[in-house]
């Protein structure tokens, strides 16, 4: 890992893909899993640094998590047997463990630090201190408890009704958490639908959590029961080879097992509207989450405008569609997506500092970006921002450019998907 020289490829891609485990739903099987009871086993589990994190920080609270290859046995005592760790609790670089933990910490009558690296330490953690604080967590920590570290000091919750002020999964998924350990019920409205993996999840291992319309429902003390699980494919990853397939003429190109939960498929819809060729097969659903696979052949590809409801059911692959909006007739906008400006990095400044330079038409809003195609792209040194989704686009770029394109460092890719490579030469029949 490091400094990536990237080769202009032009080939086709074909054949068939399997891409590793989805990343939500593999740090909600250990969430679910460890504060369960009984033997949780978790197939297809993401072998990815961020999810590690997460299997790392439940050991720490005393729970038994084996893990061979990409099967984790979890041996669940219930909420009650976790303990008070003695060293903080290190997030690394990811988002969904901070934000997640955070909730489910608020609730656990000891004290923790947590902490991350450079990255998750600039990223806003009041979105879940505001409503921990309000079901009565006390939280000490930069500007006001925004910033990690943080200091925790958990117990003693009451449930409240809460309208998410963010289009965030995280944020809902973490005053759940704290929902399961409050007392009475915890309510929680989102005006925009967010993935729901959590609802599924909560719902597989049992516990009673009540869903009308935008309200989200759970009751407090609540003992849940083990059960096993599938990760599926994750779309997030797949999607840089359904835009390598749309893009790269002459392929056609198989992912399989891809997770296609509805709050997480817009890219599919995005391709579909841009005149991309996808197909889906063999869908069936499993443990409440739909997979199936998914076929895409290159294509002409027209400009759309990305917006609204949308933007949270593909907000982590923007990145990826603004490359492909770079090869796609007429002027793409994207827009209501400042939450990208919060992500790993900047993504709105990244995304454009790295297909401007590689000879894309491209403005950045405060909001999102405008895309003006069809555009040759060319060779260059690029940085990756330490950030997974901007790294594997590069990557993706590189096959179309008509130079080399060198990226700076290419180790965060272990975050999300550490045989990405591997996958794409396969894919490539190099
Ligand atoms: O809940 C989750 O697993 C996630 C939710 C999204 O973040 P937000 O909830 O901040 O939008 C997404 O960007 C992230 O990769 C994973
Ligand atoms: C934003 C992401 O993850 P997280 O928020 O978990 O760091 C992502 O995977 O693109």
């Amino acid at each position: 890992m490091g400094v990536k020289e990237l080769e202009p490829s032009h080939k086709p891609l074909s054949g068939v893909v399997e891409v590793p485990g989805d990343k939500s739903i593999s740090h909600r099987s250990v969430i679910f899993g460890a504060i369960s009871s009984g033997v949780t086993t978790v197939r297809n589990f993401l072998d990815g640094e961020d999810c590690l994190r997460t299997v790392a920080i439940f050991q720490a609270l005393g729970v038994t998590i084996e893990k061979t290859n990409t099967t984790l046995i979890i041996r669940g005592r219930g909420m009650d047997s976790l303990s008070e760790p003695v060293e903080p609790l290190y997030f690394g670089n990811s988002g969904t463990t901070a934000r997640l933990m955070i909730g489910l910490l608020s609730g656990l009558p000891f004290f923790t630090t947590v902490y991350g690296d450079p990255s998750l330490t600039k990223r806003p953690m009041d979105r879940v201190l505001i409503p921990a604080k309000q079901m009565g967590t006390v939280f000490d920590g930069r500007e006001n408890g925004n910033y990690l570290p943080l200091a925790i000091r958990g117990g003693r919750l009451k449930g409240i009704s809460y309208t998410l002020p963010v289009k965030s999964a995280q944020v809902k998924s973490a005053v759940l958490l704290a929902g399961l350990l409050a007392e009475g019920t915890t309510e929680v409205i989102e005006q925009t639908r967010t993935r729901d993996h959590t609802e599924n999840m909560l719902q597989a291992f049992g516990a009673d959590v009540k869903q009308h319309g935008g309200v989200i429902s759970i009751t407090g003390n609540q003992k849940l029961q083990a059960t096993d699980i599938y990760v599926p494919g994750d779309i997030s990853s797949a999607s840089f080879f359904f835009a390598a397939a749309s893009i790269v003429p002459g392929s056609e190109l198989t992912i399989k097992n891809v997770g296609l939960n509805e709050t997480r498929t817009g890219i599919l819809d995005v391709l579909q509207r841009m005149g991309g060729a996808v197909e889906i097969r063999n869908e069936q659903i499993t443990g409440g989450e739909t997979i199936g696979d998914v076929t895409i052949a290159y294509s002409k590809l027209n400009s759309i405008i990305i917006e609204g409801d949308l933007i949270p059911r593909l907000i982590d692959e923007i990145p990826i569609i603004a490359l492909l909006a770079t090869q796609a007739e007429g002027t793409t906008i994207i827009r209501d997506a400042e939450e990208l400006r919060y992500k790993e990095t900047d993504r709105i400044a990244a995304v454009m500092e790295v297909l401007s330079l590689l000879g894309a038409d491209i403005e950045a809003t405060k909001d999102g970006m405008v895309i003006h195609g069809k555009t040759t792209l060319h060779g260059g040194n690029v940085r990756s921002f330490h950030d997974h989704r901007i790294a594997m686009m590069a990557a993706i770029a590189s096959l179309i450019a008509t130079d080399h394109v060198i990226l700076d460092d290419d180790s965060s890719i272990a975050v999300s998907y550490p045989g990405f490579f591997t996958d794409l030469e396969k894919a490539l029949h190099r």
